[in-house]
């Protein structure tokens, strides 16, 4: 989508020129906050909501239609499943309504990993399964592009690792997968790519490793004797923006990439270094500085052979 604006009635911009492209074969999370715009665009991507200005193309294809609505399976809204029919009735009847043959239901369910439950009714699933036979009833026509909102919003830590483990299963298996999160460690272990949306707009994106780059310099832990002299030499460093002890170690801030340099200097003024390891900020500092108040805009939307 490129330069994507959603404005509702009554003045909300919900989307703010907004540039996204999914690359083919990746899982791309969609990270922001509550309000974000997550759920806006993703309808966007459906034909659900149309913008108010800009160009919005999926697999090459305007949104909504019916040959693009082929090619996308989508679990936007909790799907409506009856709950005395068994799963696998609940996706047959999926299947004749999308047109896809019965075999398409078995295939599906064992792909989320019900078909041990594919008989039990739907009411006796925990939300976790019910939830997976959501994605199943999406990957029913075998979609090129695979959009999930926020799939794993309201599970237990077992659905939540269930969930995990079936998007890894859809990475492995090599399909497109969208998906929108406020779950930032979901994100970060099962995303290639990571897009982080904060009032509207495009905030930063990348891989879970560019994300943490950009923010800066990350610190370095050093075990070092006899401390002070330690302290002193790396004070002297203009890489190093802060020398703290903490615990008889020293805390570096700055990037982990000069972790042989400054080895080197301390080995060089008669200091022993007993430690040296990078400390990564986690995905969730990331976060949580890009959708504070005073984020930076970082968004580098141009990467190529996207999706969309
Ligand atoms: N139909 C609507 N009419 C008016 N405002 C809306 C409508 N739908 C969403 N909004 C507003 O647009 C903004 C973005 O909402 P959206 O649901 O897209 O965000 P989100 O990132 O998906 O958040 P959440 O995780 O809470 O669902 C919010 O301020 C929301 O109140």
């Amino acid at each position: 989508m490129h330069e994507v604006t959603k404005r509702y009635p009554g003045g909300i911009t919900a989307v703010d020129d907004l540039d996204l492209r999914v690359p083919q074969g990746a899982v791309f999370g969609f990270l922001g906050p509550n309000g974000a715009g997550k759920t806006t665009t993703m309808r966007m991507l459906v034909g659900l909501v149309r913008p108010t200005s800009g160009r919005v193309s999926v697999l090459g294809q305007p949104p909504g239609t019916p040959r693009q609505l082929a090619r996308v399976g989508a679990l936007i809204e909790s799907p409506t499943f009856y709950p005395h029919l068994s799963g696998v009735d609940n996706l047959r009847l999926a299947a004749r309504y999308a047109g896809v043959p019965d075999a398409a239901a078995d295939r599906a369910l064992a792909e989320v990993g019900l078909t041990g439950r594919a008989r039990s009714a739907f009411r006796t699933y925990s939300l976790g399964m019910k939830q997976r036979l959501g994605v199943a009833a999406a990957l029913l026509k075998e979609p090129d592009l695979l959009i999930l909102d926020e799939p794993t919003n309201g599970l237990d830590p077992a659905g939540v690792a269930e969930m995990r483990e079936l998007l890894r299963s859809l990475r492995r298996d090599g399909r497109t997968v969208l998906l929108s999160s406020h779950v930032l460690g979901e994100v970060e272990q099962v995303c290639d790519r990571i897009g982080v949306i904060n009032r509207g707009r495009l905030v930063a994106e990348g891989s879970p490793d560019d994300l943490r780059a950009v923010l800066g310099d990350g610190s370095l832990l050093i075990g070092a004797d006899p401390v002070d002299q330690a302290v002193a030499c790396l004070r002297g460093h203009p890489a190093v923006r802060a020398v703290e002890v903490v615990d008889g170690r020293l805390r570096v801030t700055a990037s982990p990439t000069l972790a042989a340099e400054l080895n080197r200097r301390l080995v060089e003024a008669g200091v022993d270094v007993t430690e040296l390891r990078p400390v990564r900020h986690s995905l969730e500092e990331a976060f949580l500085e890009l959708t504070g108040p005073d984020q930076p805009v970082l968004a580098d939307a141009t990467t190529t052979g996207g999706t969309r």
